[in-house]
């Protein structure tokens, strides 16, 4: 009991938490829905009150045409207006709800960029918010409103029919029959009462088990569903992954994952209907049963003469509207408990707590254009990997240099780089900015002094000005001289409408398709826009062709002046550019210093690098 009550309290907090954020995000979406569970839950009681009347009215013998002509009139006029009302109130319900989804869905986007990065990269993290995005539709904030409506309307609904019901029994019959003496018991009306709220009970209790099962099985299926989801995906609209399912032949792989994934789905959702079917034939046969009883019970109270024939309708209605509001209201309860749960994931995302440990030192540009960058003892290891990526690298780099990374697959060179970059903090060790730990600087104004290409860098269905400028907004003058620089100048002159073009065909048919090399062409370009004090390129020139790569080269002096350059890259030709270069292997940093000097050594890494690609220039 005593843990119920802590579960309804909790419970309580969430759902009052929910209604809040309804109405920040949404204000008149509360008012709405009250309004429409008030209007659907008088919309029967009009008819049902209407029929009486007039029904009353017909079995009087100095019966008054008018008048029943004129109720009628009044019960047709009265259900159109309700039923007009209702239908604008849904509508605006629907449209609301589409807003509603989407500033929600707006929330939880912007609470993952406030997140670390290393948060978001974190699985929990990352399932908790699959979590909310596959529920995203009917369960949380918006299952709320439309719980809310149903409460509204089935507690209304109470009350009418409870008021009704009561009249009802409380009417005498004033023969003294033995059947009139049975109605007017308390005996019978508790017989009425008991049969009911059985009824209401067993429906109650069906639904809830269905319920639990569905949501049991929705949990257990949760895993099916995003892989049904990313196989069908694949199959019918990632056209970019077309190419490899044909030449691989991959189609008959990812059907029969598919099938493998939706014959789970099926043979446990199957388990559904078959409840359903078993428990709606005895619900049925129970409901017939309280009609008929309520039609008897009642018919007998007017037949003794406690109430007017025309009543009969009236309150017959009022019994079944009261039994079925009843369920109702049982039902959303439950539905609105079990949909807490969701709300209770829906919250603890957003109340994860923000970019820890952003320092409050400003770092202007000015000051890092000449800052000195240091490693001390740094080590690293990805969220819940055992494995450490970067031991123990204390590295030292000056302003204005340019440094090469080098080394081979998975040594650490990409690690490096996002740790300097603060997407994460070392896990031992500390990264320094003219002596200062970086993690005291405003993490705004730290990143604001980076300008990264990585390796998987993203562009967007924006227009090529966009991509570059990243705004709306942009100087063309500048934004035109970057992407000649990035070497972009002769292709950019065959786009149809220059910087304003859109780019990709996701959302436009106008849209044009590029390349890997003119992609990372206007990743270079937009680096160069950004204009930071430390320019990073992670294999800046691995989708470029010869040419464009040496004119890149060539023009790098120009196009980096007097910023702090980091390359990485597997083309070793490149560390020639540079002042110092590092050698990575395994996550250690083996070797610092001068192209000339490292060569000297001819039995480290370094030497066997370069000859390795060496011997096929000469
Ligand atoms: N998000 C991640 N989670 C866990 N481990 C990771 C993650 N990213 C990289 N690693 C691991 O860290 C190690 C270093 O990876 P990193 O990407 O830094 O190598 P790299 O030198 O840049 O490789 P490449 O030359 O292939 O780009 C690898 O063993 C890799 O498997």
């Amino acid at each position: 009991m005593k843990n119920l009550f802590a579960d309804l309290k909790k419970e309580g907090r969430l759902i009052w938490r929910g209604i809040k954020t309804i109405h920040s995000l949404q204000p008149y979406m509360l008012l709405v829905s009250f309004s429409a569970g008030i209007f659907a839950s008088i919309n029967p009681f009009i008819g049902m009150y209407f029929s009486s009347l007039i029904i009353t009215e017909l079995m009087l013998p100095a019966r008054d045409i008018k008048h029943i002509l004129y109720l009628a009139i009044l019960t047709v006029v009265l259900t159109f207006l309700c039923r007009l009302i209702l239908n604008f109130l849904y509508q605006m319900l629907d449209t609301l709800q589409y807003v509603l989804g989407h500033k929600k869905e707006l929330d939880l986007s912007n609470k993952g960029y406030e997140l670390d990065y290393a948060d978001m990269d974190d699985v929990k993290i990352r399932q908790m918010r699959e979590k909310l995005e596959r529920d995203r539709y009917y369960k949380g904030i918006i299952a709320l409103v439309y719980q809310i409506r149903w409460i509204t309307s089935s507690i209304l609904s109470i009350i009418f029919s409870v008021a009704l019901v009561a009249e009802m029994l409380k009417a005498r019959s004033p023969k003294s029959s033995q059947l009139s003496q049975f109605v007017n018991s308390p005996v019978a009306a508790i017989l009425l009462c008991l049969l009911i709220g059985g009824t209401i009970y067993y429906s109650t209790r069906n639904a809830s088990i269905i319920n639990k099962k569905y949501f049991e099985i929705t949990d257990k299926l949760a895993p099916h569903y995003n892989s049904e989801h990313f196989f069908s995906f694949l199959l019918a609209t990632e056209y970019n992954a077309g190419k490899d399912i044909r030449l691989y032949n991959q189609k008959a792989l990812i059907e029969k994952e598919l099938g493998f994934h939706l014959d789970k789905i099926f043979n446990m959702r199957k388990i559904l209907p078959e409840l359903d079917t078993k428990f709606s034939c005895t619900e049925s046969a129970l409901k017939v049963l309280v009609t008929l009883v309520t039609y008897l019970f009642v018919g007998l109270k007017a037949l003794t003469g406690a109430f007017g024939v025309g009543n009969i309708v009236l309150y017959t209605g009022a019994v079944t509207q009261l039994g079925q509001n009843l369920s109702d209201f049982l039902y959303f309860l439950t539905e609105m408990r079990r949909n807490s749960e969701y709300l209770t994931w829906y919250f603890e995302f957003l109340d994860l707590p923000n970019r820890k440990e952003s320092g409050n030192l400003p770092l202007e540009a000015k000051t890092a254009k000449d800052a000195i960058i240091e490693f001390k003892n740094v080590s690293f290891k990805y969220p819940g990997s055992e494995h450490y990526s970067l031991k123990n690298i204390s590295i030292r780099f000056n302003a204005n240099e340019r440094i090469a990374v080098v080394g081979k697959n998975g040594s650490g060179k990409t690690t490096f780089i996002k740790l300097l970059c603060r997407l994460y903090d070392p896990t031992e060790g500390e990264i320094l900015l003219n002596g200062i730990n970086i993690k005291d600087y405003k993490y705004e104004d730290y990143l604001a002094a980076f300008s990264v290409v990585f390796q998987d860098f993203k562009l967007f269905s924006f227009t090529l000005g966009e991509n570059v400028a990243i705004a709306s907004d942009y100087e063309e003058g500048k934004v035109t001289e970057c992407i000649n620089q990035a070497g972009l100048k002769e292709r950019m002159a065959q786009f149809p409408d220059g910087l304003h073009t859109q780019l990709y065909n996701e959302f436009s048919e106008d849209g044009i398709e590029i390349s890997g090399g003119e992609a990372q062409k206007i990743a270079i370009a937009r680096a160069l826009y950004k204009d930071a004090p430390f320019i990073i390129l992670d294999e800046p020139t691995a989708a470029l062709d010869p040419i464009a790569e040496a004119d890149i080269y060539a023009r790098l002096n120009d196009m980096i002046q007097d910023k702090t350059a980091i390359y990485i890259s597997h083309r070793l030709s490149s560390c020639c550019f540079c002042n110092q270069i590092a050698v990575f292997d395994q996550g250690e940093l083996i070797q610092y210093g001068k192209h000339k000097d490292l060569l000297e050594d001819t039995a480290d890494l370094y030497y066997e690098l370069w000859n390795a690609q060496a011997q096929y220039y000469t």
